[in-house]
């Protein structure tokens, strides 16, 4: 089974991206970059981290009018990212746009409820409820759109996976317990996630902060 581990190469500077990936290269499955890293440098970077010939997850969470979001997925065709990320919340219209605009191969996944969040976050943006529920609603409407998969967290994963049997499963907000959680809320090990049904683990700080991130990378390895 391939190491289903995607580092979040979360870094401003380029090459401290590019060292980091390089040193941890034989311990992940594949390389997440998110908006940090493509704002700052956009499709040359991208094409800078592809030469290590890792899988690259492209999360950039869009979350526009439908129009809009295939635009912006056609113009990523040419970066050939294995994953991609629109925002469910975004609406059943726009992910289907989203879908078909995509490249052949790259697989599409809605983010539902960011595990940054709690249910008091939840409520706070209008929602009346649980995470839990509502993370399976969103499942729900991004499969019915078309979609490959969702992101969520490891504590809703396994009712995800049971109502969604061929899905594709992110799940960052992954600690191993001598970490800090930081700014996430709802948080598992990777070992938890995998088994409950996550397709992809994505890990960041845990590797990326560490005093010796291969080590850090290769500990998590050995976990799953
Ligand atoms: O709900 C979400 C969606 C995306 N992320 C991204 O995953 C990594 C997690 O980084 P850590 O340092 O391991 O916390 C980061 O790039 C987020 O943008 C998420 O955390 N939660």
């Amino acid at each position: 089974m391939s190491n289903p581990v995607y580092l979040a190469l979360d870094l401003p500077q380029l090459d401290a991206a590019k060292a980091l990936a390089e040193q941890v290269r034989a311990h992940i499955g594949g390389i997440k970059l998110g908006l940090e890293f493509f704002c700052a440098h956009g499709h040359h970077g991208v094409h800078e981290i592809a030469h290590l010939g890792l899988p690259i997850f492209l999360d950039l969470k869009l979350h526009d009018i439908p129009n809009t979001v295939a635009g912006a997925m056609q113009a990523i065709h040419v970066l050939e990212p294995a994953i991609v990320t629109v925002h469910a919340s975004g609406g059943r219209a726009m992910m289907e746009d989203a879908k078909a605009a995509a490249a052949n191969g790259t697989r599409v996944v809605a983010v539902t409820m960011l595990t940054s969040m709690d249910d008091r976050d939840l409520m706070q943006t209008g929602v009346a409820g649980k995470a839990h529920d509502q993370v399976l609603r969103l499942a729900e409407l991004a499969q019915t759109a078309g979609l490959d998969g969702i992101v969520c967290s490891g504590h809703e994963v396994g009712s995800v996976h049971r109502q969604w049997k061929d899905g594709f499963f992110v799940v960052p907000g992954l600690r191993m317990g001598n970490n800090g959680t930081g700014d996430q809320k709802r948080v598992v090990t990777p070992r938890q996630a995998r088994d409950d049904g996550a397709s992809v683990l994505v890990v960041g700080r845990p590797i990326s902060r560490a005093d010796d991130p291969a080590a850090a990378a290769r500990a998590i390895e050995a976990t799953l």
